[in-house]
């Protein structure tokens, strides 16, 4: 699969002045909470009505959504509101009751996107479709296994793509329920800057009060929509009940965000940009030339290990570097977490260099 402006058409062709918005209950719970929400979200930025019917739950004897008649409400929804309509497909079985609804989006869930079976199966069941099928991140940061994903479904003839960023599980404990881990997304848009990317704050977050911040942070980072999930009565949800906004939060939300255009044709900008990027560049020289240089006196050290038969790792030095180095990047205004990141890959790739000396056959 290569990028192509193709993949964006189904989106451009909406032409919104906004950024796409998928918005509704985590789970459809009764017909009335369904076309309640939707009357509310009737006349707002919202473009798609979501609803989980089918839902993966982390352990059983949850609510486990109410199935295919749900699909029935969804269509009540579109008949009575004119919004049209959006759930998440696990199987071949739920690809073609949804498609026997109408449903107009379909999105694959990260539990599925996981598993290359299941993606396959979903994709030979909507083999050929115009319907609009996102994909959403696998729960683990496997960039490969989530374009797989999306290519499985490019061979069967799909054309309306677009992925969904959920954020990614993680044994660390964080305000996040998954840590957005932006730099994947980030990557995703370099390879395929023309596939649509929509972000999901509801589940980066996992609590209404970040909703907000995610929702920014993935629109100045070029996100081309939001999917966000909102609930007439958030804190009696069926699923799901802390991440929830109301209709009318969800309408401030979409008010305050700031929507930034990709870039300005100004000359007044594009001078000023041009001679920060110049900054830059010979900053950036100037950082791997210090790398370089570092690496050197690494080896220097490999050797004369080698000489004495001393081990790579020394962890008392290591720690010592760590400790200074984090309330050295403090003073400069560089947060613990990146100087924690960047100092784990130079000390690797200082071991990775010694590793080769000591090792090296005469
Ligand atoms: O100080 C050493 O012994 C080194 O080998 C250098 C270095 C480093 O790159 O800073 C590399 C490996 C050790 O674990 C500790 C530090």
């Amino acid at each position: 699969m290569e990028n192509s402006k193709e993949l964006r058409r189904w989106l451009d062709d909406m032409n919104l002045p906004h950024p796409l918005v998928i918005a509704g209950p985590c789970s459809a719970e009764t017909e009335e909470q369904v076309l309640k929400i939707a009357h509310q979200l009737k006349d707002t930025d919202v473009n798609y009505y979501r609803a989980g019917i089918w839902k993966p739950r982390t352990r059983p004897g949850n609510f486990e959504g109410v199935g295919a008649i749900g699909l029935k409400w969804l269509q009540k929804v579109k008949e009575e509101t004119g919004l049209k309509t959006a759930t998440e497909v696990a199987n071949k079985a739920h690809v073609d009751l949804a498609l026997e609804h109408d449903v107009d989006l379909l999105w694959i869930g990260a539990r599925s996107t996981v598993s290359p079976f299941i993606v396959q199966e979903i994709a030979d069941a909507l083999q050929g479709t115009d319907k609009i099928v996102l994909i959403k991140n696998p729960v683990n940061p496997d960039l490969s296994l989530w374009l797989g994903a999306v290519e499985r479904l490019y061979k069967a003839d799909i054309p309306n793509l677009g992925v969904i960023h959920r954020g990614f599980s993680t044994y660390q404990k964080t305000k996040y329920r998954n840590i957005p881990e932006w730099q994947l997304a980030i990557e995703l848009q370099t390879r395929f800057p023309d596939l649509p990317l929509i972000n999901d704050p509801s589940h980066i977050s996992g609590r209404r009060d970040l909703i907000f911040d995610v929702s920014q942070t993935a629109l100045d980072l070029n996100f081309d929509g939001l999917m966000i999930e909102t609930h007439w009565d958030p804190d009696n949800a069926w699923s799901d009940a802390a991440q929830q906004v109301t209709p009318d939060r969800l309408v401030q939300i979409m008010d305050d965000l700031r929507i930034r255009k990709e870039t300005d044709q100004e000359a007044e900008y594009n001078s000023a940009i041009s001679n920060l990027r110049a900054q830059i560049d010979v900053l950036d020289n100037q950082l791997i030339d210090l790398l370089g240089k570092r690496m050197k006196v690494s080896d220097a050290i490999g050797e004369l290990k080698k000489s004495r038969n001393v081990a790579v790792l020394q962890t008392g030095r290591w720690n010592a570097i760590l400790g200074s180095m984090i309330l050295e990047g403090e003073a400069h205004g560089l947060s613990e977490e990146f100087v924690l990141r960047m100092f784990k890959a130079i000390h690797q790739e200082s071991i990775n260099h010694q590793e080769k000396i000591i090792n090296a056959q005469v």
